[in-house]
């Protein structure tokens, strides 16, 4: 690697000044001869020498020349100097030599740091954990792929959430990561955190809330505009309002519109007291999370499945030490949560409860679904115990009637859990808003440390099954157009072929289309796991799996949310393209729990929008750091796999 760098950067100055200084190498070897008494050289001898030569790879004759000793002796003392490791030698072709110091070995081995202040981008190659460590703090990383190296792009939101007391200590974070000062990018960051610093709420010692602004101009020509009665009482002064009882939400929600964050200072109730100790001990990375949640006493843990959002989230409770009310997506979690909360912490199983259509028990930590905390008719169960804290888990699914309900909680302690914090919609705003600001790490930082392995993804493009659905795509338009691409028959061939070029990985295929599930599934002679299936099977055929004693199923969309699905070596995503992002980010993440190796391929009909929905996908994907291939499957799929459907 030394060879080829050095050689690469510095070979083309170098020819030039050996010629030269070979020339020049009689003369001052004879004038110079005696009058160095001291013929070692030191390092800082060759540093003077690479200063007067203006480059910092010299020739024998070049040292001897600056040095003004004999050509001789300046190569014995280089060699002297290089048997103490303080330079190193480099044939530039077959001679002469070139030397430099050793520690140039160590500057041109820096990663390389390049700033865009107006693109707000920052690209960085091979950077270190401790750089991303520091990145990852004011900006996020929107693409670890590729040969251009890591780019970092520092939005608003990032800077908002940034985790520091002061600009200043802001801007030492970015300073250190990006070894240099860019003061354009700075005097925006600088921009941005004034505007997350002008409004906070408090508490009054009286107990009602008040909303503060930095100064009077601010209060009169944002919060005053935005806000009316509905919201804030009367006016305390200049810059303070007293806030009307449950408007918190909304006020935090126009002033982010605005472009004002709010920071959120009030004393948050904790609830009724309910001791909890976490037996398991945390990761560093997720001790972070939980102290970060602390500081604010709210926010959105982002990491990709399997990262261990569930179990940093019982290090939030342990925390805050109050009655917690949990709610998930689906029934099945409700007992995932359960098990594991009795699994890594003290309390008991009296101690907790689970809320949906199968049961209905409110405890001192009680998990309940979405779809039932959305129920009128169940809308106590948020006022059923003084909850402390409030968990949203897979957070970027809350329905809104779920966020109108539990507003009124905005007072306490407020935890997000997400794999996917990109919406479609507005409901970004809603997360940031009334759960809290994102708290993550590196996702690639994440991959390399071990805990969770990183899937190797690839796009293959496959051709059509037979001409009919071809000519059908052809003719259709719309949806329809979609539906067809999704089911080509040629993905049949292609899926058996996977399986054959894997034939001891446990594999999940997944579909969007019931019919073209149940065709899979009878081709392939395997289970079809849909929305159809009963609860009971559901839950027999996953075990299974999770057993090894099945090592392939078809599953619909219901696969996709709600249901823990085991870890796989290989998913099939043989449909799904027209889904939203966030599904691609969830079927990824399926097999990427910490076993290991997991290969997913999403499959995409040549030629349609599928395919460029699959780029789409795959790049947001890409942006989380994964490596993604495509690939062009040639052989058509109309041998043997083109009966597989009636
Ligand atoms: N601190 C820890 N020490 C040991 N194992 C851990 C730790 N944190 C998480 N794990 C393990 O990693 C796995 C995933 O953790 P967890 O369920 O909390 O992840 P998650 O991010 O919530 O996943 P998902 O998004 O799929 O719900 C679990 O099996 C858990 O046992």
């Amino acid at each position: 690697m030394t060879d080829e760098r050095a050689s690469g950067e510095t070979g083309g100055e170098s020819h030039q000044p050996d010629d030269q200084a070979a020339e020049a190498d009689d003369e001052t070897a004879e004038e110079t001869e005696d009058e160095r008494e001291d013929d070692r050289l030191t390092l800082a001898d060759f540093h003077d020498a690479s200063q007067e030569a203006g480059r910092p790879v010299l020739t024998a004759a070049a040292v001897a020349r600056t040095l003004e000793i004999p050509s001789e002796k300046a190569r014995d003392a280089l060699a002297d100097l290089a048997g103490r490791g303080d330079v190193e030698r480099l044939s530039v072709e077959t001679d002469p030599v070139v030397w430099y110091p050793s520690e140039l070995e160590d500057l041109t081995d820096r990663e390389r740091v390049v700033v865009f202040p107006k693109r707000r981008e920052v690209i960085v190659d091979r950077p270190d954990q401790f750089t991303r460590a520091q990145l990852s703090q004011f900006a996020h990383l929107a693409d670890g792929n590729g040969e251009q190296g890591y780019r970092y792009v520092v939005r608003p939101e990032d800077i908002w959430q940034a985790p520091h007391d002061s600009f200043d200590t802001l801007a030492r974070t970015m300073r250190q990561a990006l070894g240099q000062r860019s003061e354009a990018l700075e005097d925006w960051v600088h921009s941005q955190w004034d505007r997350a610093h002008q409004f906070r709420l408090t508490t009054h010692e009286e107990g009602y809330t008040v909303l503060e602004a930095k100064s009077p101009e601010i209060m009169g020509n944002v919060a005053r505009q935005k806000l009316d009665e509905e919201h804030v009482h009367a006016p305390i002064s200049d810059t303070e309002d007293w806030v009307r009882e449950g408007s918190e939400a909304a006020i935090k929600r126009l002033l982010y519109e605005a472009g004002y964050p709010v920071q959120d200072h009030r004393d948050l109730e904790s609830g009724e007291d309910l001791p909890i100790d976490l037996e398991i001990s945390l990761r560093d990375y997720q001790r972070t999370w939980v102290d970060r949640f602390a500081e604010g006493g709210e926010g959105v843990f982002v990491g990709p499945p399997g990262s261990g959002k569930t179990i940093a989230a019982m290090g939030a409770m342990a925390h805050v030490g109050g009655e917690t009310l949990v709610l998930v997506p689906s029934r099945d979690l409700a007992r995932q949560w359960a098990d594991a909360i009795e699994e890594y912490t003290s309390l008991e199983p009296h101690q907790i409860g689970q809320y949906h259509g199968g049961r209905k028990q409110v405890r001192p930590v009680t998990i309940a679904t979405y779809q039932i905390a959305g129920m009128d008719r169940h809308r106590s169960l948020f006022d059923d115990r003084e909850w402390g804290l409030v968990v949203f888990d897979e957070c970027q699914h809350v329905p809104s009637d779920v966020y109108r309900r539990s507003t009124h909680l905005q007072s306490r302690h407020r935890l997000g859990l997400s794999a996917s914090p990109i919406r479609e919609d507005d409901r970004q705003t809603e997360i940031f808003t009334l759960v809290g600001p994102p708290i993550g790490t590196d996702w690639e930082a994440l991959f390399e440390a071990g805990f969770v392995a990183e899937p190797e993804l690839e796009i293959r493009y496959v051709p059509w099954g037979d001409e009919g659905q071809r000519n059908a795509y052809a003719s259709a338009d719309g949806q329809e157009r979609y539906r067809i691409a999704a089911k080509n028959r040629g993905k049949v061939d292609d899926v058996r072929y996977l399986l054959s070029a894997h034939p001891d990985a446990k594999a999940l295929v997944f579909v969007d289309y019931l019919e073209q599930g149940r065709d899979l599934a009878a081709a392939l002679d395997v289970p079809f796991l849909s929305g159809e299936t009963p609860h009971h099977e559901r839950r027999r055929l996953l075990e299974e799996f999770r057993r090894n004693e099945r090592d392939l199923l078809v599953i619909s969309r219901v696969g996709d949310e709600g249901i823990d699905l085991p870890t796989a070596d290989l998913a099939i995503v043989a449909s799904g393209l027209g889904g939203s992002r966030r599904q691609g980010t969830q079927r990824a993440g399926r097999t990427m729990r910490p076993a290991g190796g997991a290969l997913v391929y999403v499959l995409a009909t040549r030629g349609t929008r599928e395919e460029d929905f699959a780029r789409k996908q795959l790049q947001h994907l890409g942006r989380k750091g994964m490596t993604i291939r495509e690939q062009t499957v040639e052989t058509s799929g109309e041998s043997d796999g083109s009966d597989a459907d009636e």
